[in-house]
């Protein structure tokens, strides 16, 4: 049987700082044309994943294959890596930016200038190819950026949190450009803390804690598997809670986001009336701005899961 190779594949997977294992047999396949939302807590080594996929960190156990293939120079030219910072020359325009990107990889001059038009087609930056990167807005400045990453038209396109400082109709923008790119037959891995992006963009995502993704899988058949149709109740306070407020908000089951200000349970209590609930917490001092139910979404397994991580961690040092 021909199987088409992955795009990435990662195997057993340890990456170790001095005595520190950060990875700990990591396992990761991004087909082609597959977009994979990686997502994390910082310091959970997303960062160092990465870099290792790019060939800046050699492992000290472990396999990466990029369309079968062993990291080597030809493979890691392969990829394309969109950075979190934008990484461009502010005093050029798009057009010159590219130009430098396409003769850095070793394009010529023609080959550079078919590879412009194709890139800034396909990241719908046509218009805006003379301006100046210094003038761009957020958004565009990423779509240049992106231009610039997929010249050489890469099998695995690794996009570092691409959205961070852009406004939701960029955003909308961005997420056309990376859909039209996965559609176009590349592998996609998306870093992100974006957990609507995620949802929306990703046929799979995956958890990286404690030095492995787990779990992976549909995002909508992750959040059914864990919450099995039980509903998330959100509490939104008017007010910080007090150390002894958020520790009885803890101690019954809580988890919060927003600094403090907004405080969600999943579960058999949650079934409890919203007027009850409301008048639990005025009673305990706290005052609530908004008491709601919903589905849960992936940023309920996020904190779910990021709860159990510290749980584990706390476990572990004790
Ligand atoms: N060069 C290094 N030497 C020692 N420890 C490091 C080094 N680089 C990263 N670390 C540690 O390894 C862990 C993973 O870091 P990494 O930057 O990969 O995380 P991350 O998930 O990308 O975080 P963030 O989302 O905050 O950028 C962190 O605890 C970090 O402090």
């Amino acid at each position: 049987m021909n199987q088409a190779p992955a795009a990435l594949r990662v195997a057993g997977l340890k990456i170790r700082y001095g005595r520190r294992e950060v990875l700990r047999g990591l396992e990761l396949d991004i087909a082609k044309g597959e977009i994979f939302g990686l997502l994390g807590p910082n310091g959970a080594g997303k960062t160092t994943l990465i870099r290792t996929i790019c060939g800046r960190i050699t492992p000290a156990e472990g396999a990466i294959t990029i369309m079968g293939r062993p990291i080597s120079r030809q493979t890691l030219r392969r990829i394309g890596l969109v950075p979190q910072d934008i990484a461009l020359y502010p005093h050029l325009t798009a057009r010159e930016n590219l130009e430098v990107f396409g003769r850095l990889s070793g394009l010529s001059r023609s080959d550079t200038e078919k590879a412009i038009a194709w890139a800034s087609e396909a990241a719908d930056i046509k218009a805006r190819l003379g301006d100046r990167i210094e003038i761009l807005s957020g958004g565009w400045k990423r779509r240049v950026n992106i231009a610039a990453a997929i010249l050489h038209q890469p099998d695995l396109l690794i996009l570092d949190e691409p959205t961070v400082g852009v406004d939701v109709d960029a955003r909308n923008g961005l997420h056309d450009v990376i859909h039209e790119l996965s559609n176009a037959g590349m592998g996609v891995l998306l870093a992100t803390h974006d957990l609507d992006q995620a949802e929306m963009l990703c046929a799979r995502v995956g958890f990286l804690r404690n030095g492995v993704i787990a779990p992976q899988g549909n995002p909508r058949r992750l959040i059914d598997e864990t919450f099995k149709g039980q509903r998330e109740i959100i509490i939104e306070l008017r007010q910080h809670p007090t150390p002894h407020q958020a520790n009885a908000l803890k101690t019954s089951g809580f988890a919060s986001s927003n600094g403090n200000l907004s405080w969600s349970m999943i579960g058999r209590d949650a079934e409890r009336s919203a007027r009850d609930l409301s008048e639990a917490f005025e009673r305990a001092g706290l005052v609530t701005r908004e008491v709601r139910f919903r589905e849960p979404g992936l940023d309920s397994l996020f904190v779910h899961l990021s709860r159990d991580a510290t749980v584990a961690k706390e476990g572990s040092a004790g």
